[in-house]
This record gives structure tokens, C-alpha cells and sequence, in this order.
């Protein structure tokens, strides 16, 4: 059985996606992304599963994705921002390198604009963004073995920390 080299964990805009192919190239790995896995298996994208079949579709599908990627896949995998509610997820990254990147509320509501992709903020994007960084921040702090702030911070700074970091823990 495989196993990550990071997990990276964070909410909408906090660069999952962004830092983790960057952190992939850094470390010669492949990069994986646990929304994509989704989206292909189920042939449409996220907001079209959240139209069509709703959010707790959703998060089952997710869940079954994280424990796929967890066991097979050997690079840097990014989970989708709202993985960590499932106790499922959250009890199955105990044991792996998880990475919490940190975002404001500022940065992460510039960061997600106007992007209809992501279905939780379609609507008034920076109340519920809010709301939702209130709510997970405990699960992230919970799954996390190493947290880098990206606020006002590059992709590539924030890259060079989380590998700085992952180096110290496994020291
Ligand atoms: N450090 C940063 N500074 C400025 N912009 C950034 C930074 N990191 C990511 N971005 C930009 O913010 C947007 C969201 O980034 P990204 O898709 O990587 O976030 P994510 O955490 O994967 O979000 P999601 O949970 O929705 O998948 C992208 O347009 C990306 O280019
Ligand atoms: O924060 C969330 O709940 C989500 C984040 C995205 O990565 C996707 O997994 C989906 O849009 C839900
Ligand atoms: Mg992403």
C-alpha cells in the first residue's frame, strides 16, 4: 500500500491545488487532486453533482475518494476544502503528513472572486466564507501535522515553508 508524501488540507482559495503541484515539482512526485478524482468518476463536474444530486451525495463520494487516493496514491494529494467534515476522512489522515494551509478571510474571498466552480459560495461568497472558516477551522487544526499561513505570501514562498516544515517533522 502507497501512501502521500503530504496531504494538504485547507479551505476554498487557501492554494491546495495551486501550492500542491508546485510542492509535487519541488519533490519529483506526482500530483493528485481528490475534487478531480470525483469529477471524473462521476463524469460531470462538482457544481453539476451539487446541482443534480446534492451535497451529501457529494461528501459520500468524496469520502470513498480520500480513502482511494490515501492508499494508492504515492505524491502530493490535495483533499477538496470541505473533506475535513467527514469523521470518516478526518480519521483516516490520522497517521499521514497533513498540511493545513492557512487563508483570512480577506485573502480567501480574493482568492475564490467570483468563480461559479465552487458551489458553497455561489451565493454571498464573503458570509459564507466566513461561516465556513469558523466552523472548519478546529477539523483542519485537528488533521494537521504541519499549518503554513499563505496570507499576502506567494505560491512559491508558501511552497519552500511547507517543504522547510515537512523536512523539521520527519527530522
Ligand atoms: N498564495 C497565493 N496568492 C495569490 N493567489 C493565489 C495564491 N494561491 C492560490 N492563488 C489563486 O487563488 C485561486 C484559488 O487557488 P486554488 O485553486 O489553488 O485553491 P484551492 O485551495 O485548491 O481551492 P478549492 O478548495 O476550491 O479547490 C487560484 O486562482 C489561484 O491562482
Ligand atoms: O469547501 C468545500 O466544501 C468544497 C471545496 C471544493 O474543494 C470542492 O470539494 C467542493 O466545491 C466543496
Ligand atoms: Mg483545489
Amino acid at each position: 500500500m502507497s501512501r502521500p508524501v503530504a496531504v494538504l488540507v485547507g479551505p476554498p482559495g487557501a492554494g491546495k491545488t495551486t501550492v500542491g503541484v508546485l510542492l509535487a515539482e519541488r519533490l519529483g512526485v506526482t500530483f493528485r487532486d481528490v475534487d478531480h478524482d470525483i469529477e471524473a468518476s462521476a463524469g460531470k463536474p462538482i457544481s453539476d453533482i451539487f446541482v443534480d444530486d446534492g451535497e451529501e451525495v457529494f461528501r459520500a463520494l468524496e469520502a470513498s475518494a480520500v480513502v482511494a487516493a490515501l492508499e494508492t496514491h504515492d505524491g502530493v494529494l490535495a483533499l477538496g476544502g470541505g473533506a475535513v467534515l467527514a469523521d470518516a476522512t478526518r480519521a483516516a489522515l490520522r497517521g499521514h503528513r497533513v498540511v493545513h494551509l492557512n487563508v483570512g478571510l480577506s485573502d480567501a474571498v480574493d482568492r475564490v472572486g467570483l468563480n461559479t466552480a465552487r458551489p458553497l459560495l455561489a451565493l454571498n461568497p464573503r458570509a459564507t466564507m466566513r461561516t465556513l472558516l469558523a466552523q472548519r477551522a478546529p477539523l483542519y487544526a485537528e488533521v494537521a501535522t504541519v499549518v503554513v499561513d499563505t496570507d499576502g505570501r506567494t505560491p512559491d514562498g508558501i511552497t519552500a515553508d511547507v517543504l522547510a516544515q515537512l523536512q523539521e517533522v520527519s527530522a
